[in-house]
């Protein structure tokens, strides 16, 4: 009998910001989880870091675990999917078993665009969900959208909310929203370090030591998110009680407005989302 739990097709960076938090939390005992990697330094790597196994087959994986994890690019699921299927196809016609994983194995997949009408039929019979987590996942401020397959069951649902609420925050979604909810909380990490590291640099420019700025700047972002969050306030009222008459910030947002910043984070959201869209074709 397998113990593996927790296992993973791909160990790249959003597999291992999952399971880092996932083993922090004590969700997964480190035995209880097993990743596929095709690169030996990288399994070596989360080996030694985290005390997990790796291996170099998929199919090690899809066949062990209670939980099956694709955590590959979406531009790797076809190839993985041939392989998982084809590997299936050669073990029932040996004795009949199902292959590709255990049979009651659920199905999560984490990949960008990949639509449930391409994953589904990959895992004949078994519960497929699509979630999009994102990076803050690792130190516990994850946001993770959960759209369940056809074949999920309520109490499949509420364990697959179980171990994303364990890195952050929650939310089910139809997988209708799942390309917008990329390119917002998915993607979105990235727009917000961008902001971040612009921030220092403007502080750098103004002539704060680099130190500081980096300090100031990342500190300003997460009290911002902190006190919109805490009071429920809108975003719009705490921007009017920051803007005094003729003073310091409206010179500032002025210039973010004559230079189109609103409308960058709206065109960001919607390039990512119209990207995650092609990537499932
Ligand atoms: N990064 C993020 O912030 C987020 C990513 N995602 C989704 O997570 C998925 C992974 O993204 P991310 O972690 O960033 O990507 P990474 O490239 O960091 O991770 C993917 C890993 O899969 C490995 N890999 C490649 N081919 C195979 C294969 N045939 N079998 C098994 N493993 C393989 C890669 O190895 P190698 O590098 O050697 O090719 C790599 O280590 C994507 O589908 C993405 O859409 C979702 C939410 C957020
Ligand atoms: O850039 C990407 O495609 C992945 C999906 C969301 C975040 N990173």
């Amino acid at each position: 009998m397998t113990n593996i739990k927790f296992g993973t097709i791909g160990g790249g960076v959003m597999g291992e910001a999952l399971l880092s938090r996932l083993i922090a939390q004590k969700v997964y005992l480190p035995r209880e989880i097993l990743v596929s990697e095709p690169g030996v330094k990288r399994r070596e790597f989360l080996t030694e870091k985290y005390g997990i196994g790796t291996t170099a087959s998929n199919l090690e994986v899809a066949a062990a675990t209670e939980v099956l994890f694709l955590a590959i690019k979406p531009q790797v699921f076809d190839t993985v999917a041939l392989e998982l299927a084809v590997a299936a196809d050669r073990k029932q016609g040996n004795n009949g078993e199902t292959a590709n994983s255990q049979p009651e194995a659920l199905v999560v997949s984490i990949l960008a665009g990949v639509p449930l009408s391409k994953l589904e039929p990959a895992f004949p019979g078994r519960g497929v969900l699509r979630v999009m987590p994102n990076t803050p996942a690792t130190v516990g401020a994850g946001m993770s959208a959960i759209a369940p397959g056809k074949l999920v069951q309520p109490a499949d649902l509420e364990l697959v909310k179980r171990i994303f609420q364990a890195v952050g925050e929650v939310v089910e979604v139809p997988e209708s929203m799942l390309d917008a909810v990329t390119g917002l909380s998915g993607s979105g990490p990235g727009y917000v370090a961008i902001l971040i590291e612009a921030l220092t640099d403007g502080g750098v420019c103004a002539g704060l030591p680099r130190a500081i700025a980096s300090q100031l700047a990342l500190q300003t972002v997460f009290g911002t998110a902190k006190l919109l969050q805490e009071t429920g306030m809108h975003p719009a009222e705490l921007k009017d009680r920051v803007t005094s008459p003729g003073g310091t910030t409206i010179a500032g947002i002025a210039k973010l407005e004559s230079n189109g910043f609103r409308s960058a984070l709206i065109e960001a959201v919607k390039a990512a989302y119209l990207r995650s869209q092609e990537l499932g074709k």
